[in-house]
């Protein structure tokens, strides 16, 4: 029989059942399937409940980051990556930062904004006065679909309006400032703005389309700054080998492009070990690095006067700790438990500040050494499993091929079988 994607009803399946389906589709082995299914810390339930059409969970590395002194408290990070090399990198840069009291930070206050696409309005600036003078009772409406979190000290607190060209005409777009608290925001956001939105209509006359958050959330900013002492970081043709590193993203936004995926590696690693929406925060990163009109980097190195090194971020983060998988995911809760962390706002500081220290080691071993030799060591344990070394035989086959300098698939197979040919009995001097 002709094989379909079209499964009617798929979500009306229990998660075994969707599975079978699956395994027949694509000729899955016993193993695979089995693979699939096995939901951990998980129940089959939970995971059911959590998105849809569950066949079961896709597990990623948990490691934790050590050395953090984040405003003079220590915190260990958790961070769920598949990558190697981030979190010993991490762990490298916050050690190397303790030296000069860690890192600092601060930020704007956990503020989203809620957007209101209002069109075919005949005025739309003075309409846009409309709007602004009907403030208060816009609050006061959007404020009312969510006493929990005005009871919080949260809720609209402010609303912002303006004019956009389009090639429909002008449009007016309503914002509603949002203090989301320890939330994300983005239900509570959406539903006030879907709440106002008729008034809005009758107000202006016009017609209201979209009411979503924004992720460009440029009210949600947190700042971390640390000082690299020269002497802890190799000397002073590190320090200016970084501030030319920084400079050259600066300058290029194709430099400037990987220089920020640099800084999320540590970023999105927090923001999925803690539950939180990883498309969200990256989506806010890239546009907040966007905002001037052309694409920078997040973070900036200069020399303070003692010849050190300053590093510095500015990022939006939208991250929560109640709502969202931070408050329904058993491995999240208890990650936001390693963290000690109290408020959203204290976890995005830190997030900042993992960044940050994410990007200054990257930019130290490209500066100096180049990446390979730190990130490739680490990886040679994947490239070695991937050419099927088992048990002792993964780190003999990985040290050997770092020792070579040739980290490779065909290199890993051929001292894979050499290995196992000199353990074969047959191989043995006698
Ligand atoms: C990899 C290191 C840390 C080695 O660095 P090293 O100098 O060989 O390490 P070390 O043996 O001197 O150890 C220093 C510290 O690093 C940590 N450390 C050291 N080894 C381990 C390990 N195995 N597991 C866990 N932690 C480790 C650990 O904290 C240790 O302190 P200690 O515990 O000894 O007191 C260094 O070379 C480094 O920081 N490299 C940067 C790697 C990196 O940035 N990786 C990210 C992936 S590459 C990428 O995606 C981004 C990029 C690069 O494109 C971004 C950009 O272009 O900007
Ligand atoms: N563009 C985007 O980024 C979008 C993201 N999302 C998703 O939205 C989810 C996050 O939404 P979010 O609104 O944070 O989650 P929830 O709606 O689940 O949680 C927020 C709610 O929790 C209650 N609450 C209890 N204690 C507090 C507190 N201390 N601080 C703040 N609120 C508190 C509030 O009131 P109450 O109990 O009355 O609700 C608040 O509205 C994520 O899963 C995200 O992926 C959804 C749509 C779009």
């Amino acid at each position: 029989m002709e094989k379909t994607s079209r499964i009617s009803g798929f979500y009306r399946l229990s998660p075994q059942e969707r599975l079978n389906a699956v395994k027949e589709f694509a000729g899955l082995s016993d193993e695979e399937a089995s693979i699939i299914s096995s939901t951990g810390a998980l129940k089959y339930e939970q995971v059911d409940r959590m998105v849809e059409n569950v066949i079961g969970v896709m597990p990623i590395p948990l490691g934790v980051a050590v050395n953090f002194l984040i405003n003079g408290k220590d915190y260990l990070i958790p961070m769920a990556i598949e990558e190697p090399s981030v979190i010993a990198a991490a762990s490298n840069a916050a050690r190397m930062a303790r030296e000069k009291g860690g890192f600092q930070t601060s930020s704007t206050g956990p503020f989203m904004r809620g957007l209101i696409q209002v069109t075919g309005v005949k005025d739309p600036y003075s309409a846009r006065f409309v709007v602004l003078a009907e403030k208060e009772k816009i609050m006061e409406m959007a404020n009312a679909v969510d006493p929990i979190l005005v009871k919080f000290g949260g809720g609209c607190k402010d609303v912002e309006a303006y004019v956009k060209d389009t090639p429909h005409g002008p449009i007016l777009v309503v914002h509603l400032i949002v203090d989301c608290r320890d939330a994300m925001g983005a239900n509570a956001v959406n539903t006030m703005a879907e709440t106002v939105a008729p008034y809005i209509e009758k107000a202006t006359g016009g017609r209201v389309y979209l009411r979503i958050i924004s992720n460009l959330a440029d009210r949600r900013l947190m700042r971390a700054r640390a000082v690299f002492a020269k002497e802890a970081i190799g000397g002073e043709e590190v320090v200016d080998g970084i501030i030319k590193a920084y400079e050259f993203a600066l300058a290029d936004p194709y430099r400037a492009a990987t220089h920020n995926k640099g800084i999320m590696n540590g970023i999105s690693a927090v923001t999925l070990a803690t539950g939180n929406d990883t498309r969200a925060i990256e989506a806010g990163a890239h546009a907040y690095a966007a905002i001037t009109g052309t694409y920078r980097p997040l973070t900036a190195y200069e020399k303070n006067a003692d010849g050190d090194l300053v590093g510095t971020i500015e990022i939006p983060l939208a991250v929560g700790l109640v709502g969202g998988a931070t408050a329904s995911h058993p491995t999240a809760r208890a990650n936001v438990k390693i963290l000690g962390v109290k408020t959203a706002t204290e976890l995005g500081e830190v997030m900042a500040a993992v960044g940050l220290a994410q990007n200054f080691a990257a930019l130290r071993a490209l500066a100096t050494e180049g990446i390979q030799r730190g990130h490739m060591q680490l990886h040679s344990r994947n490239v070695a499993i991937q050419a099927g070394a088992t048990g002792e035989l993964i780190d003999k086959v990985a040290e050997a091929m770092v020792r070579e300098k040739k980290v490779r698939a065909d290199r890993a197979k051929e001292l894979l079988e050499q290995f196992k040919r000199q353990s074969s009995p047959g191989m043995r001097t006698p």
